[in-house]
C-alpha cells in the first residue's frame, strides 16, 4: 500500500478519518454557497466533505464541533517576500498561520540573493515541517535590478534549465516588465523554458498599460500584482491577466484596486485574488493577515463570498494549484479554518495540512526554529568603514552643488527633487535644514569596492544615521544620515554583528535589531521582533523621521522597479530610463 492508495482508501471511507468537523456551514467558494455540511480529514487531506461524515468515523477519530461555526479554505498569499518580514520561516508561520493564511507564493529571492538557489535546501527542509505550504517560484533572474546591482548569486538560465521542471517550482517569480521589454536573454529564455514546462509566469508590470502591457502580455505572463490604479487593474484584467490586489506594509492599493471589482463589469471579480508583498510583525499583529484583506474588501463593499473567494480559490486557480488548496472538497489538502461569520470574518480555529494550529483563537501548536547552518549564517563581507567613506567629494574645496535627490512622496514613489547643497572640504554635505540627508548603498557581499552615495529628501531626518542590511532585493548595507560619522558607526555595527538594522546618533546605538539568517531574518518570535520594529521606529522618529516605517523605506531604495528614482550598490538609478545617474548636475565654487 502507498500513501496514494491510502489516500483513496481513505476516501472510500475503508480507512478511518483522524479529524471529523462536525455541524458546521461550508463556504463552498467553488459554486458560492453556504450550506450546513461536515468535513472528515485523513492525514493532510480532505477525504469528505457531505451532509453526514459517520461513515469515515472511527474509534480514533477525533471530532471537532463547530456549531455555529463557517468553514473557509485556507487563505492564499498570492506573492509576498516572506523574508522581507524579517521572519524566519517558522516565525513567519508563527505569525500569519493563526490568522488563516496557509499556503503562500513566494520566489524566497530574497534568501536567493545571499545564499544562492542551492542554499534554500535548508529553508525548504524548514518549510517541510511548518503548517505552511509555500508554493516556490524562480525568479526570471536575479537581480532584478536594472542597471544590475551586486548580490552574492545571480539566477540565470542555466537556473530555469535546472529548477523549472522540478515538482517544488511552481513558476517564474517577479518577471519584472522592462527585462523583458528589453529582450534580456536570460529573461527570454526562462520565459521559453516556462511554455516548455507549463508553468505560469508571474509577472511585475507597475504602472503598464496599452501598448507596453500588450507587450508583455505576449512575454506569456499570467498574474500580476503591482497595479498603480484600479483603471490599470482593470485594464489588465480586461486582457486575461491574472490580477493580485496588494496590501502590504508600505503599499496599501486594496482601497484603489477593488474600484475594479465594485464599480466595475461583474466579470472581474473571479480572476482577482489577494497578496501583502511585504509585510512587518507589527501590522500582522495589530491588523491580521490575508484575513485583514478579506475584512477590507467587505468593508469596501464586496460580497463576504467573493471576498473569500479572492483569498483562496482565485489564488490557487492563478498559480494552477487548486489541485490542491483553495477549496474544501474531497481530495483537497485539509487546510480549513473555523470563522465567525463571513461578514466580519474572524478566524478562530486553523486547520492547515491536518493538523491543529489553533482552537478557538487560542494556540495548539508550538512553533520551534530549525538548528541555522552556517550556509544562512549572517555576513557582511565588508571592512570597516569611517567618516571619510560617507563623504560626497566634489572637484569644487567651497560652493554649491545643485543635486537631484531621492524625494519620497509616500509609499513606493519617489520622485526627483532638485536642490541646492554646501560644499565644504571638497565635499557636498546634506541639509537638515532643507530635509536632505545623504545615502550609501554599499556590496556587503565583498565582489565589488562598490560604494554608491546619493541623497535622499522627505525623510526629515535631522540628526545621526540608520542603517540595515534587509534590503530587498539586493539586501546590500543601505545606510541614510546627516552625520558621516553617525553613519559610519550604524555601517560597523551591522558588518561586526552580520547583518541587521540600526538606529545611531551623536556616536551611540540608539536601537539594534540583529538578523542573523542571512543578514535579512531573524529567529526572534513575532512580539518580539514588533517591539525591536517599535523601538527602531521610535529611535528613527527621535531623529526626526516622520515616515510611517523607516526602516522599510529605506530597505526599498535600491529596487529599481519602483518609480522613478532608486540607488543601488552600483549608483543612483532613473527608473524610467533605467539608467545611472549623477546627483551631483553642477558645481558653484564660492566667489
Ligand atoms: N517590489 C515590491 N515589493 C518588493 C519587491 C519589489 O520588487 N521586492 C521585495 N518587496
Ligand atoms: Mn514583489
Amino acid at each position: 500500500m502507498t500513501e496514494f492508495t491510502q489516500y483513496l482508501d481513505a476516501g472510500a471511507a475503508k480507512l478511518p478519518a483522524d479529524l471529523v468537523i462536525e455541524h458546521g456551514t461550508l463556504t463552498n467558494v467553488d459554486t458560492g454557497e453556504f450550506y450546513p455540511a461536515d468535513v472528515a480529514i485523513y492525514h493532510q487531506k480532505i477525504v469528505a466533505v457531505d451532509h453526514d461524515v459517520s461513515a469515515y468515523v472511527g474509534p480514533q477519530t477525533q471530532h471537532l464541533d463547530a456549531t455555529g461555526k463557517y468553514l473557509v479554505p485556507g487563505l492564499i498569499d498570492g506573492h509576498i517576500h516572506v523574508e522581507c518580514s524579517k521572519l524566519s520561516m517558522t516565525r513567519f508561520a508563527e505569525l500569519a498561520v493563526p490568522h488563516g493564511t496557509t499556503s503562500i507564493v513566494s520566489g524566497l529571492d530574497e534568501y536567493i540573493s545571499v545564499v544562492g538557489v542551492d542554499g534554500l535546501s535548508e529553508i525548504f527542509a524548514e518549510i517541510e515541517k511548518l503548517p505552511l505550504k509555500v508554493f516556490w517560484g524562480l525568479p526570471y533572474k536575479t537581480p532584478y535590478t536594472i542597471p544590475e546591482s551586486t548580490i552574492a548569486y545571480n539566477v540565470t538560465a542555466a537556473d530555469h534549465e535546472k529548477y523549472l521542471p522540478q515538482a517544488n517550482c511552481y513558476g517564474v517569480w517577479e518577471t519584472v516588465r522592462e527585462a523583458v521589454a528589453m529582450q534580456d536573454p536570460d529573461t527570454l529564455k526562462a520565459l521559453e523554458l516556462a511554455k516548455r514546462y507549463h508553468k505560469p509566469i508571474f509577472g511585475c508590470s507597475p504602472m503598464a498599460r496599452g501598448i507596453d502591457l500588450n507587450a508583455f502580455l505576449l512575454s506569456g505572463v499570467h498574474i500580476d500584482h503591482e497595479s498603480y490604479s484600479h483603471e490599470e487593474f482593470l485594464e489588465k484584467a480586461r486582457k486575461g491577466l491574472r490580477v493580485v490586489i496588494r496590501e502590504s506594509s508600505v503599499t496599501k492599493f486594496l482601497k484603489e484596486n477593488i474600484r475594479a471589482v465594485t464599480e466595475g463589469p461583474s466579470g472581474v471579480a473571479r480572476h482577482v485574488s489577494f497578496c501583502t508583498d511585504d509585510v512587518n510583525a507589527r501590522d500582522v499583529l495589530a491588523y491580521g493577515h490575508l484575513d485583514h484583506m478579506v475584512r477590507l474588501a467587505i468593508q469596501a463593499g464586496v460580497a463576504p463570498m467573493t471576498a473569500i473567494q479572492m483569498a483562496s480559490l482565485n489564488g490557487a486557480e492563478a498559480y494552477h494549484v487548486d489541485d490542491a488548496v483553495g477549496s474544501i472538497a474531497p481530495g483537497k489538502d485539509a487546510d480549513v479554518l473555523l470563522v465567525d461569520n463571513p461578514g466580519s470574518f474572524h478566524v478562530e480555529t486553523v486547520i492547515s495540512k491536518g493538523h491543529l494550529v489553533t482552537k478557538a483563537g487560542q494556540p495548539v501548536m508550538t512553533f520551534t526554529p530549525p538548528k541555522r547552518s552556517t550556509t544562512l549564517k549572517g555576513q557582511l563581507n565588508h571592512a570597516p568603514l569611517d567618516a571619510a567613506d560617507f563623504a560626497y567629494p566634489v572637484t569644487v574645496t567651497t560652493g554649491t552643488a545643485t543635486v537631484r535627490t531621492i524625494h519620497s512622496v509616500g509609499p513606493f514613489v519617489r520622485k526627483a527633487l532638485d536642490v541646492e547643497l554646501p560644499i565644504q572640504g571638497g565635499h557636498v554635505h546634506p541639509d537638515s535644514d532643507q530635509d536632505v540627508a545623504a545615502v550609501s548603498v554599499i556590496d556587503r557581499y565583498g565582489k565589488t569596492d562598490h560604494h554608491a552615495r546619493g541623497f535622499i529628501s522627505g525623510w526629515s531626518l535631522k540628526r545621526g544615521a540608520i542603517a540595515t542590511s534587509a534590503a530587498p532585493d539586493d539586501n546590500n548595507l543601505v545606510v541614510a544620515g546627516v552625520d558621516p560619522t553617525d553613519m559610519a558607526l550604524a555601517a560597523n555595527t551591522l558588518i561586526a554583528c552580520g547583518g541587521g538594522q540600526v538606529v545611531v546618533a551623536d556616536g551611540q546605538v540608539l536601537a539594534l535589531l540583529e538578523l542573523p539568517i542571512a543578514g535579512i531574518t531573524t529567529d526572534l518570535t513575532p512580539d518580539a521582533l514588533a517591539q525591536k520594529e517599535i523601538e527602531l521606529k521610535t529611535a528613527a522618529e527621535s531623529l526626526g523621521s516622520t515616515l510611517p516605517d523607516p526602516l522599510f523605506y529605506l530597505s526599498f531604495l535600491p529596487i529599481t522597479a519602483i518609480p522613478d528614482l532608486a540607488i543601488t550598490d552600483g549608483g543612483n538609478v532613473d527608473y524610467t530610463h533605467l539608467t545611472y545617474f549623477d546627483p551631483i548636475l553642477a558645481v558653484t565654487p564660492a566667489d
